[in-house]
């Protein structure tokens, strides 16, 4: 399988309009690989929390619509990252509702949505998207011709539960578009590699480059295999990362190393 993440450069300079078109022909250049993934938030930015609102969107907006014709026209699988949602409800988001959220989109290679995810943990504490956000509440994995994708987004990386959840789903390869902080890099590198190892799957994850709201971004998306190795990593400024991997590798680490089967579910807790 080819893979092609486009770690995205969110800069302040650039208009969200202007962006949308620039990533759609940059996906429309992928043609040829299986699977292209994009980076979380990147119309706005991750950390551009003002942005939020007046830049959501419905489930099926302008991202969508471009994201969709991009994927046919590229004839790809497409996880498009994330876009700040907007939904009827006008509930707040004190009780973790609407209306607004951080949506991911899959797309067919024939401009099908496939799945939709609504990130489940809210980054920012008190402020920022754990306040203005909506927190989803479902698992997603998506069916891929050789190989079945759980999805997660950003700060979901700090949540094993959350993948062991998508690996009893089915989930051979993670894919984990972000908007992680150049600040806390390591962090990022050594989750995804964390993540491949204890669930025995593939981690694609794909940051963005620049800065944005003040926040310098990591870049360096990833690429792990199920045992850990780095197939690739990108540097810290936009660029698209590309790696053939082989989804097989999964069934057979699994086989090899069986330690998936010797997980102890529902210990008592510890006696007072
Ligand atoms: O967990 C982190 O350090 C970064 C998370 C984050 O930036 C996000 O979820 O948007």
């Amino acid at each position: 399988m080819r893979a092609s993440l486009i770690q995205i450069g969110v800069e302040e300079g650039e208009s969200v309009d202007s962006r949308r078109r620039r990533v759609a022909s940059l996906v429309r250049e992928q043609a040829g690989a299986d699977l292209v993934v994009l980076p979380e938030l990147w119309t706005t930015g991750a950390f551009a929390y003002e942005a939020f609102t007046a830049e959501a969107e419905p489930l099926e907006g302008p991202t969508y619509e471009a994201m969709a014709k991009a994927a046919s026209d590229a004839g790809v699988w497409l996880h498009a990252g994330s876009i700040p949602e907007r939904t009827a409800s006008d509930s707040g988001s004190a009780a973790g509702e609407g209306p607004l959220y951080n949506t991911s989109l899959v797309f067919s290679p024939s401009g099908e949505l496939a799945a939709a995810y609504r990130k489940i943990h809210r980054f920012g504490f008190d402020k920022g998207e754990a306040v203005l956000m909506g927190a989803g509440r479902e698992l997603v994995t998506v069916r891929l011709p050789g190989t079945t994708v759980g999805v997660a987004t950003c700060y979901d990386l700090r949540f094993p539960e959350l993948f062991r959840g998508l690996v009893d789903a089915g989930a051979e390869t993670l894919v984990i578009p972000a908007g992680w902080p150049e600040r806390r890099r390591s962090h990022w590198t050594l989750l995804a590699q964390a993540r491949a190892v204890e669930n025995q799957a593939y981690v694609l994850a794909c940051g963005t480059a620049g800065t944005h709201a003040g926040v310098p971004q990591a870049g360096h998306s990833i690429v792990v295999d199920p045992w850990g190795e780095v197939l690739a990593e990108a540097g810290a400024d936009e660029e698209v990362l590309t790696v053939e991997f082989d989804p097989a590798k999964v069934g057979v680490t699994r086989e090899q190393f069986p330690a998936l089967k010797d997980r102890l579910l529902g210990l008592a807790a510890p006696r007072r």
